[in-house]
């Protein structure tokens, strides 16, 4: 069984919590996460209702291998306090809270967490403005507290930012790489945003390699329709694993032996490719594993 950290997470499903159908469909989806949502994509008068029903749910179970976070809403919200009670208390795998700013507001929400069993992760939004000043603060906070995993939110930081957000997503580029390397920097996974276009999968492919591009685990996603094609740009293809197995095959060869860098089909391979070339197998495994 895969750790915590390092489990695939190619694909990560919202859903709002109040909508028992798409509950319902996402155990049966093959999607890596299932994220059932209090925050954004509940109205008010339903989010007592949704709080229930996400308990509800994972309780019942059925998820399979998906590991399965519900989102709060804010903690200084109307609604923060009973949501972060409610979840503590759950089997969720992860508790996922929005607009995280500064390594005070994961002081905070671990506060909140204490009394959730030891397993329960925190799993937190980057987006606002704050949080890409403080991506490194955030990124410090996980080995002394539960945060393990970032997900973008681009609606989010376009809001905030009053930029558009396109398919290029050329505004948030800067802020994309960056948060890349801070939760690298610290052992924190990462998932990109989610792509509102959810009826033009070009559109929606595209952007998942652009994530893939930057480094992102896996990519957060709002439909059904875009968790195979998730999957597939974020899983090694058929070329990177017999590059892999080149790389490997390379570095067992007794000529090899003792060397950093050799050549591998006509490119320069150093001890750090053997690494990455491994990583990918493993990787590969973990995903087969999972189902
Ligand atoms: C985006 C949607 C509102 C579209 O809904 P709709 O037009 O009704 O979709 P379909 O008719 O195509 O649905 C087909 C069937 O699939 C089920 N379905 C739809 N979406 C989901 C889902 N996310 N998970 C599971 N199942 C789903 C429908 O029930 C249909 O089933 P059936 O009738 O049996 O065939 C809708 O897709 C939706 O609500 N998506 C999730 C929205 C959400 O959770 N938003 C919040 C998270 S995104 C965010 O906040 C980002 C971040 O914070 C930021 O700042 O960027
Ligand atoms: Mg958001």
């Amino acid at each position: 069984m895969p750790t915590a950290s390092d489990r695939p997470r190619r694909s990560a499903l919202y859903l709002p919590a109040s909508n028992a159908k798409a509950i319902a469909k996402a155990r049966t989806l093959p999607c890596d996460v299932v994220i059932l949502d209090l925050e954004d994509a509940v109205a008010p008068e339903l989010k007592a209702e949704a709080r229930a029903a996400a308990v509800a749910a994972v309780e019942e179970g059925g998820f399979g291998h998906r590991e399965v976070a519900i989102r709060a809403n804010g903690i200084d919200t109307e609604w923060g306090a009973d949501d972060l009670a409610a979840i503590a208390g759950s089997k969720a795998d992860a508790v996922l809270v929005p607009k995280a700013g500064s390594a005070q507001d994961i002081r905070r929400y671990g506060e909140a967490l204490e009394k959730a069993p030891a397993a329960m992760q925190l799993w937190a939004m980057i987006e606002t403005c704050e949080a890409v000043f403080n991506l490194q603060q955030i990124a410090a906070m996980a080995p002394s507290s539960r945060l393990s995993l970032w997900i973008m939110g681009t609606n989010d930081l376009a809001k905030e930012m009053r930029a558009q957000l396109t398919p290029c997503r050329t505004p948030f580029l800067p802020f994309l790489s960056m948060a890349v390397a801070a939760a690298r920097a610290h052992g924190v996974a990462i998932l990109d945003g989610v792509c509102n276009e959810f009826r033009d999968l070009a559109v929606f492919e595209a952007e998942a390699r652009q994530g893939l591009m930057f480094g992102f685990d896996g990519k957060s996603l709002i439909h059904p329709a875009q968790v195979d094609p998730c999957n597939a740009v974020f899983s090694p293809g058929e070329a990177d694993l017999a590059w892999a197995h080149a790389v490997i095959d390379a570095f067992e060869q007794p000529e090899n032996q003792g060397k950093g860098a050799i050549r591998v089909d006509g490119k320069m391979t150093e001890l750090l490719h053997l690494e990455q070339a491994k990583r990918l197998v493993a990787v590969t495994a973990r995903i087969a594993a999972a189902g």
